[in-house]
């Protein structure tokens, strides 16, 4: 095999609560993760001159190896002693630095990909193992679906499918340091845990409304301190019939979760008139597995 074609998938965190700090800095976190239909498509080609070559459609984007996807490839290539190299085209839909994982995702796609294309005969497990080392958001990228993620991220536990519904993205034109934002947790004690156990319920129940309503992210009050316009943009999803919406990870995406497509095309309006973000998307709920 010479050439895949991948589509590379967003997360979002329909709860995301923090537990403790470890030594290294790390946080051990008990999230719901959940993967939405808004994607980077991943190109792989196999070349006979060996390195990795990285192009993507956003220029200030790194093509070396501060790449996330390159990392990904030189890790696999490095272990197995490919003699052959690897030529990888990023075309980025997916907002940057926002909160939905985009990096993670790629980095995810290449080792899928990879482990096809070279016949590395690596497990999902394996591919996970390896995935860690790149981010702690990785492993889930490389599972997908609706999934418990504790630990740093890794733990990994397929929860019942979400109920489908329209999800609403918006992300203000602010970068956010997940680095930043998890050290910045660091200097308050946290008192406002969000209802992760809430949502597991609705998840079995397969209520829409329960998991909406028992949504909740510790890691808002920090971001949100600093970025006011991610609150304005929730509570205009909300008034627009949202059943709730949210920051994603550490933001500052915002998402909300809409029974009806006509509602959500209004808040994108809404959003967008006010000038609160230009990239605002619809789109859905994921839940199909890898082939
Ligand atoms: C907040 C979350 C929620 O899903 O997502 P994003 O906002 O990045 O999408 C994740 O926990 C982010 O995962 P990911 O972005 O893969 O993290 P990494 O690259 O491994 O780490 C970036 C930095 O975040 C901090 N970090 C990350 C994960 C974790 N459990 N505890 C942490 O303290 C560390 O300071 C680390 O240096
Ligand atoms: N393939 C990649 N896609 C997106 N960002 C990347 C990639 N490789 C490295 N980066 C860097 O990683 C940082 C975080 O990107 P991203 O994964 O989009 O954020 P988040 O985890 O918040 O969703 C960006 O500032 C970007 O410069």
């Amino acid at each position: 095999m010479r050439y895949l074609k991948l589509k590379s998938l967003a997360k979002i965190n329909l709860g995301l609560d923090v537990l403790g700090r470890r030594e290294n800095g790390y946080h051990d976190v008990r999230m719901v993760m959940q993967t939405i239909y808004l994607y980077d498509d991943v190109t792989l080609r196999r070349t006979e001159e060996p390195g990795i070559r990285i192009q993507t459609n956003l220029f200030y984007l790194p093509v070396n190896e501060n790449n996330i996807a390159y990392k990904a490839a030189k890790l696999l290539i490095d272990e197995f002693d490919i003699q052959d190299g690897v030529s990888i085209t990023l075309d980025k839909h997916i907002p940057v630095a926002a909160g939905l994982a985009g990096g993670s995702s790629n980095a995810a796609a290449v080792l899928f990909g990879m482990n096809k294309m070279f016949a590395l005969g690596l497990s999902e497990q394996e591919l996970m193992d390896r995935g860690v080392k790149l981010g702690a958001d990785v492993p889930y990228c490389l599972m997908r679906g609706t999934v418990l993620a504790e630990g740093i991220g890794e733990e990994l536990t397929r929860l019942p499918q979400m109920p489908n519904c329209y999800v609403l993205i918006a992300k203000p034109p602010i970068s956010v340091s997940t680095k930043m934002v998890y050290e910045k947790l660091d200097s308050g004690e946290i008192t406002d845990h969000p209802d992760i156990d809430g949502i597991l319920q609705g998840l079995s129940e397969q209520s829409l409304e329960k998991v909406a309503a028992s949504m909740g992210n510790v890691l808002e009050r920090v971001t949100i301190g600093e970025y006011p316009v991610i609150e304005e943009i929730k509570n205009v999803m909300k008034a627009h019939g949202a059943l709730n919406a949210m920051m994603s990870g550490s933001g500052p995406t915002v998402f909300g979760l809409f029974r009806d497509r006509r509602m959500a095309r209004e808040a994108q309006k809404a959003i967008r008139d006010r000038e609160l973000a230009k990239q605002v998307y619809i789109t859905n709920i994921h839940n199909a597995r890898r082939k």
